[in-house]
């Protein structure tokens, strides 16, 4: 059995699942209402990324935050920045290759931190993330995101070969209830979602859906 990843504020997180992301909404209490929906009907982690907020904002939508996820048992990684992450408390920290390295992270976090890490369609980098002690590997996008238009695109194979890292495997990328199945059958343990949740014309419905892409199909 795969060991559970640490929280250091939510107890052991879920493995798999839905890994809920926050669209760029710089009204708080309208995140917090958005974001509330979206944890009570079953996402397993949430990550707050905001790229038009300032860094003040940031910070106070972050430690907002916090106290929801305490309650709903979620981890709340902080995309970009692990020293705001470390800062408020939060269970850990998601980098790109823009944003720092691997290695200085997790030696700066406190111990149990959850430490993420993109590995955009190369296996190089997931090899290299499991060196530096990223506690999963992310590939994507998997579909043309509406979010991120300009994301490089990753295959199935990715997630098959990436087994053997022993790594939980995270996928992103305009992933919607209808064309995450493959997904989760490659390997993925996590489907990290932004609009095909927070855009969805009802999210609880939509986490629900997503949900049931990790249950065996019915057999007929
Ligand atoms: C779970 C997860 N996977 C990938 C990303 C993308 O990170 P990055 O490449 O640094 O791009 P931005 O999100 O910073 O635009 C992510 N945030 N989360
Ligand atoms: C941050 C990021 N990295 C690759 S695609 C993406 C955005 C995911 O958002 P969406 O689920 O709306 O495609
Ligand atoms: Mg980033």
């Amino acid at each position: 059995m795969n060991p559970p990843i640490c929280g250091h504020g939510s107890g052991h997180a879920s493995r798999r699942g839905l890994y809920a992301i926050t669209p760029d909404d710089n009204d708080t209490a309208r995140l917090l209402a958005r974001v509330e929906t979206v944890l009570a009907a079953g996402a397993a982690w949430l990550q707050y990324r905001n790229k038009a907020a300032d860094p003040a904002l940031r910070e106070r939508q972050a430690s907002a935050l916090l106290p929801l996820c305490r309650h709903h048992r979620v981890p709340l990684i902080i995309n970009d920045d692990w020293r705001l992450a470390a800062a408020i408390g939060a269970d850990g920290a998601h980098l790109g290759e823009d944003d720092g390295e691997l290695a200085a992270a997790r030696a700066a976090l406190p111990e149990g931190a959850i430490l993420g890490a993109s590995c955009y369609a190369d296996l190089s980098l997931a090899r290299g993330a499991a060196a530096a002690g990223a506690d999963y590997i992310a590939f994507g996008a998997f579909f043309p995101s509406p979010t991120k238009p300009n994301a490089r695109n990753a295959g199935l194979d990715l997630l098959r070969d990436s087994a053997s890292l022993g790594l939980p495997r995270v996928a992103i990328g305009g992933i919607t209830p209808d064309n995450a199945r493959p997904l989760v059958a490659a390997g993925a343990d996590l489907l990290a979602v932004i609009s095909g949740v927070f855009d969805a014309a009802d999210p609880a419905a939509a986490v629900r859906r997503y949900l049931d892409c990790f249950e065996a199909p019915a057999s007929i």
